[in-house]
């Protein structure tokens, strides 16, 4: 059986309802599509704790797990493993969002999100985010 990997992602929304999307850089694993800010959990460590500390890492802003809110779940086969995906919405942060990772940022309006390119695991994610908001 593939062994699960898991993965927090978060949809940032600012006042006017736009998500943010960052595209993955070169010589990732889906290098140019774009996808919700986040990362794999360290061992131990609950998807809040892991997306607090992803989004400082790759966006230097500051939220805390009350500001998360779960909206729905990626389940995929990925390589060699099965993703597990929460995503979760966040309105509430401190400081502006900065690709400290060389990721291209972009804010996009709910009704374009699903014209993105994106990883497989994405695509429903996104279409579920545009009816939610
Ligand atoms: N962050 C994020 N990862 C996603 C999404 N969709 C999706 O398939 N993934 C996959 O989930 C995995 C997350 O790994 P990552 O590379 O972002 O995580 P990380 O920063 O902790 O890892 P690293 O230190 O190995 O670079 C990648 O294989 C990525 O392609 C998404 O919307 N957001």
């Amino acid at each position: 059986m593939a062994k699960l990997l898991l993965v927090a992602a978060c949809a940032l929304i600012d006042r006017d309802g736009k998500v943010l999307m960052a595209r993955r850089p070169d010589g990732k694993d889906h290098a140019g599509l774009w996808e919700f800010p986040g990362g794999k959990l360290a061992e131990g460590e609950t998807p809040e704790a892991a997306l607090v500390r992803e989004l400082r890492e790759e966006l230097a802003i500051d939220t805390e797990a009350s500001c998360l809110a779960p909206a729905a779940f990626a389940s995929e086969a990925l390589g060699d493993f099965h993703l597990l995906m929460p995503l979760f919405v966040c309105r509430k942060w401190k400081g502006a969002p900065r690709p400290l990772e060389g990721q291209e940022l972009r804010w996009v309006r709910r009704e374009a999100l699903t014209a993105m390119e994106m990883p497989p695991a994405d695509r429903p994610l996104a279409a579920q985010l545009r009816d939610l908001l």
